[in-house]
């Protein structure tokens, strides 16, 4: 999942580097490998905290189950994408970093029940990411700010759909 979500990163911000950490250091150098071979400038990183320094933002995407992003590690108004720990005993984040954040999140729902960060830091969500692209709630760009993914059921039909349309439909076998 993580080199898909780097690449839409990456068509949306001109200028970046991007950091690779992984617990297996050889799981990093495949995926870098991988970005370089498309032209996206990455490197690995020995530590989490290498590849956090000054990082304007930063992606989780882990199955831990204890928090591997700390709090000192992160600059002010850094973004954090946080797209593990989608269970309630599930952690990716330090609790200090999350009461530190304005949270957002794609359900407020899901992220008050299932996101364990959230629920372990106690703190409310902000905003849905729905409310911000309606306008009803600020993006808080120079602020420490936490987008809480959960996946939304609606994403997953929407795609088999999709998949459908383009297997039957547009390319009938
Ligand atoms: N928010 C959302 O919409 C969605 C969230 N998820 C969640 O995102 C996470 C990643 O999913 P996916 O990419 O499919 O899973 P993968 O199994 O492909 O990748 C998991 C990654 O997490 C690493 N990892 C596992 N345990 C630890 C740990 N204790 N410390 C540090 N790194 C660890 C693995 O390292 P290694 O390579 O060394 O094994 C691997 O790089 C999961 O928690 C999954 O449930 C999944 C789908 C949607
Ligand atoms: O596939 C998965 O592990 C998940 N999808 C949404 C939350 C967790």
């Amino acid at each position: 999942m993580l080199p898909n979500i780097l690449k839409k990163n990456v068509a949306i911000f001109i200028t970046y580097q991007i950091r690779i950490w992984n617990r297996n250091i050889e799981a990093a150098e495949k995926l870098v490998t991988l970005l370089i071979s498309e032209n996206i400038k990455a490197e690995v990183s020995k530590s989490v905290q290498e590849a956090a320094r000054d990082a304007d933002i930063i992606n989780t995407c882990t199955g831990a189950s204890t928090p591997i992003l700390k709090a000192d590690w992160v600059k002010a108004g850094a973004h954090i994408n946080s797209v593990g720990a989608p269970r309630p005993d599930f952690h990716e984040i330090e609790e200090d970093l999350v009461r530190k954040g304005i949270i957002y999140t794609d359900s407020r729902e899901s992220a008050e029940n299932e996101a364990g960060d959230v629920i372990k830091a106690g703190v409310p969500v902000f905003a849905e990411i729905g409310e911000v692209l309606l306008g009803s709630k600020p993006a808080n760009k120079n602020s420490l700010t936490i987008y809480k993914s959960l996946g939304l059921a609606v994403q997953d039909a929407v795609t088999a759909r999709l998949v459908y349309n383009m297997l039957y439909e547009n390319n009938p076998l």
